[in-house]
């Protein structure tokens, strides 16, 4: 089967500037790749290209780092957000200013998964960083699609939550592309483990084939 991803040995930067040298990267149907490396290596880089270069008309739902909320807005409407390329402006424009009865029960539900059904009508702005992410994967639970893509999608919940999220993510998409910092979190939700460090792609694996001092190594100098 044609991969949803391919990049064979590509520069990845900005300007004249190259971040990643050689990128070669699959991402195929089922497939769980999480990225791995310091601050900096150039993560949010290449699921960036990865968000750009994925197959045709492929639906993607992204948690971006910056997580990109309306602060003003309610989390219904941030979470509402994340279809509204499915619909015309005229349509978007209406169900923004009054909410649908069924918008509003689905985002309850995909709330609910993430324990924000409360919130639902708090603007997003008086939301600790922790509910802001979760008002983030929401809306991409809300999107649903074939591809999650995800830069630290749990990095401001605590050990406990974010491994309950990491369960859902699985559940509501085949197929994931994730920047993750916690290597045990890593683990047991890759089928691949890519290791990014040194300005290149370090290793490329099942888990089981990764050791811990590969992993350790992306994170010395
Ligand atoms: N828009 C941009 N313009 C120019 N340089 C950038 C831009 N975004 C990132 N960079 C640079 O590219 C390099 C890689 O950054 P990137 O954000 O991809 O790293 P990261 O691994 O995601 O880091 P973190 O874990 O801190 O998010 C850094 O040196 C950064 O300064």
């Amino acid at each position: 089967m044609t991969p949803l991803l391919a990049l064979e040995r590509e520069s990845l930067g900005y300007g004249g500037r190259t971040v990643l040298s050689e990128v070669s990267l699959t991402l195929a149907i089922g497939e769980r790749v999480v990225l791995l490396g310091r601050s900096g290596a150039g993560k949010s880089t290449l699921l960036e290209v990865a968000h750009d270069r994925m197959a045709p008309h492929t639906r993607v739902a992204l948690v971006p780092q910056d997580q990109a909320l309306v602060p003003q807005l309610s989390v219904l409407r941030n979470v509402m957000m994340g279809r509204l390329d499915d619909h015309g402006a005229w349509r978007n424009l209406r169900a923004l200013i009054r909410p649908p009865a069924a918008d509003r029960a689905g985002v309850r539900a995909v709330l609910d998964a993430v324990g924000l059904a409360p919130e639902i009508d708090r603007p997003v702005g008086q939301l600790s960083g922790g509910q802001k992410q979760r008002v983030a994967l929401a809306r991409a639970f809300w999107r649903g699609g074939a591809v999650l893509i995800g830069d630290e999608p749990v990095s401001a919940v605590d050990e406990r939550q974010s491994g309950a999220l990491l369960e859902d993510m699985r559940a509501r998409f085949d197929t994931a592309l994730l920047a993750l910092h916690d290597v045990a979190m890593a683990r047991g939700f890759a089928t691949r483990l890519v290791g990014i460090g040194r300005g290149a792609i370090l290793f490329d694996a099942p888990p089981a084939e990764v050791s811990d001092a590969d992993i350790a190594a992306l994170y010395t100098r």
